[in-house]
């Protein structure tokens, strides 16, 4: 089954390689904008299945199309990825000295049945307190510009997390053990070679 990834992330290319599949990606150039009045983990799975839907138009034949979208809720705000320098200064002095969750939304969906599967996956982060300085220097290496939350777990950002409670893939931009789970559904299967 030809299976696409309806997303620009390169850290979700990265995780679905290491799920030992073969992909194409096409980017959805889906906007990601709150409209309705959703809880956070329901936006994140209509954003998802946006994205997938938004690439699913484009494609003939057979294929599995993934979409996913990560979000960042601190309290009743739901933080998406920073548009300026000053918005991810905002967000890291909201961050930093809390507990806040990584939510990442899934839709996988089959063409040309439309069959679709959705599901969400929750992590909560602990990220350490910081000083005015910390947040400036971090924010001058360029890596938070285009994250949700303004940080990137798997880079600079790594020094700045405490604790996670939950998967750490999700942080990063794709449970892949949620999506493995999806995956099954659909009867891809993942294990076919050695990989060692
Ligand atoms: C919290 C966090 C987010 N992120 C990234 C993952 C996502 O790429 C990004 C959230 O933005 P998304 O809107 O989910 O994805 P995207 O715009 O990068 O790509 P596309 O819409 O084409 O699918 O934040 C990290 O890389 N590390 C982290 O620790």
């Amino acid at each position: 089954m030809r299976i696409i990834l309806a997303s620009s992330s390169p850290r979700r290319s990265d995780l679905l390689a290491q799920m030992g599949l073969k992909f194409e990606v096409i980017p959805s150039g889906q906007e990601e904008k709150v409209v309705e009045n959703l809880p956070p983990h329901q936006l994140a799975v209509e954003l998802a299945l946006k994205k997938a839907e938004s690439v699913a138009k484009r494609v003939q034949g057979c294929a599995l199309i993934i979409g996913a979208d990560t979000i960042v809720v601190k309290g009743d705000k739901v933080l998406g990825k920073p548009k300026d320098e000053d918005e991810a200064f905002q967000m890291l002095m909201e961050l930093q000295g809390q507990v806040h969750e990584v939510i990442t939304g899934l839709a996988v969906m089959e063409m040309p049945t439309r069959r679709c599967v959705t599901a969400y996956e929750k992590t909560l982060v602990e990220m350490a307190p910081l000083t005015r300085q910390d947040v400036e220097g971090y924010i001058r290496t360029g890596e938070p510009m285009d994250k949700a939350g303004a940080y990137g777990i798997q880079g600079l950002g790594g020094m700045l997390i405490k604790r996670i409670e939950g998967c750490y893939y999700n942080v990063v931009g794709l449970p892949i053990h949620r999506l493995w789970v999806i995956l099954k559904e659909f009867e891809v299967e993942v294990f076919t070679e050695r990989a060692v």
